[in-house]
């Protein structure tokens, strides 16, 4: 089997067309939300919650009708989720070999899968068993969620700006390991004065002599 490549998308202003407006395009959509991306959701009818969504969010359009072909023009990303086995059959046969296709009832028809996705501010998981069990996949989610709380996502803040910093001020190879390497602690996840704990060691790491 050809392994998957996983990488993290940067959709923003790019064209996503959702075919189908059920309860799996409703998950699919609320992964999409945060992304930027134009979602363009081509379905005869909406669940509730996306009726809901389509109200508080500019970036998202419905086509009410059944999909045609025209619907995957422009589009960057595509996910076919009719609860018509045709009809994803059929997107995943249009689709330019250049577009991103996730056919939700076919993985071998795809050319991508969406993983279980795990967010803490900057810190993404996503979580995939190249289709074996979704359901495995969603339980690690949950495990991933209570190791990695909500404390992660200001501490990632922390992290990215100390290392901005310190890839501004610090030329030296070492020291800039040597900070890097000392912020990734609990000390540092747990404290309530980090930034000054990290001046304490920025004034100590680069005031040392390395030999
Ligand atoms: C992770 C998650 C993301 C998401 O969808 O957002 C996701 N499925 C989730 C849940 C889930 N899906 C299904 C069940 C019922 C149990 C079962 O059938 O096993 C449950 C469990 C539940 O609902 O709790 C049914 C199912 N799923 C697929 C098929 C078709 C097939 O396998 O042929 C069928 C049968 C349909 C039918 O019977 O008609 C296919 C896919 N589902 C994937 C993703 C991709 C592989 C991910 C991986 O590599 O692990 C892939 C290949 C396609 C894709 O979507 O890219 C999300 C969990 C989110 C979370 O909780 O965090
Ligand atoms: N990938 C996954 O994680 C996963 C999980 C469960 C189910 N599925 C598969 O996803 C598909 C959708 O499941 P669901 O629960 O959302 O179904 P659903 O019945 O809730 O919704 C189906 C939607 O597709 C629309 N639709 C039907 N024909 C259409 C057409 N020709 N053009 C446009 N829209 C059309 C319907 O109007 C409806 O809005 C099914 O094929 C199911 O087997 C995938």
């Amino acid at each position: 089997m050809n392994s998957p490549y996983p990488i993290h998308l940067n959709l923003y202003g790019k064209k996503v067309s959702i075919i189908g407006g059920g309860a799996i395009a409703e998950r699919k959509v609320k992964q999409l939300l945060d992304t930027g991306a134009i979602i363009e959701i081509i379905s005869p009818d909406l669940t509730v919650t996306l009726h809901e969504t389509l109200k508080g969010n500019e970036n998202i359009f419905w086509k009410k009708k059944r999909f045609t072909s025209e619907d995957l023009v422009d589009a960057f990303l595509i996910i076919a989720a009719t609860n018509d086995r045709e009809t994803n059959q059929l997107v995943g046969k249009l689709k330019n070999n250049y577009q991103l296709a996730n056919i939700a009832d076919d993985p071998s028809a795809s050319n991508f899968i969406v993983p279980s996705i795990v967010k803490r501010g900057k810190l993404t998981f996503s979580v995939s068993t190249s289709g074996a069990s979704p359901t495995l996949s969603s339980k690690i989610s949950r495990q991933l969620e209570e190791v990695y709380d909500q404390r992660y996502e200001d501490y990632l803040e922390f992290l990215d700006s100390c290392r901005k910093f310190v890839l501004a001020n610090v030329t030296d190879k070492v020291k800039k390991k040597q900070l890097l390497s000392a912020i990734v602690n609990h000390t540092y996840l747990d404290s309530n004065k980090r930034e000054a704990d990290f001046i304490v060691l920025y004034n100590n790491v680069m005031s040392t002599q390395i030999e």
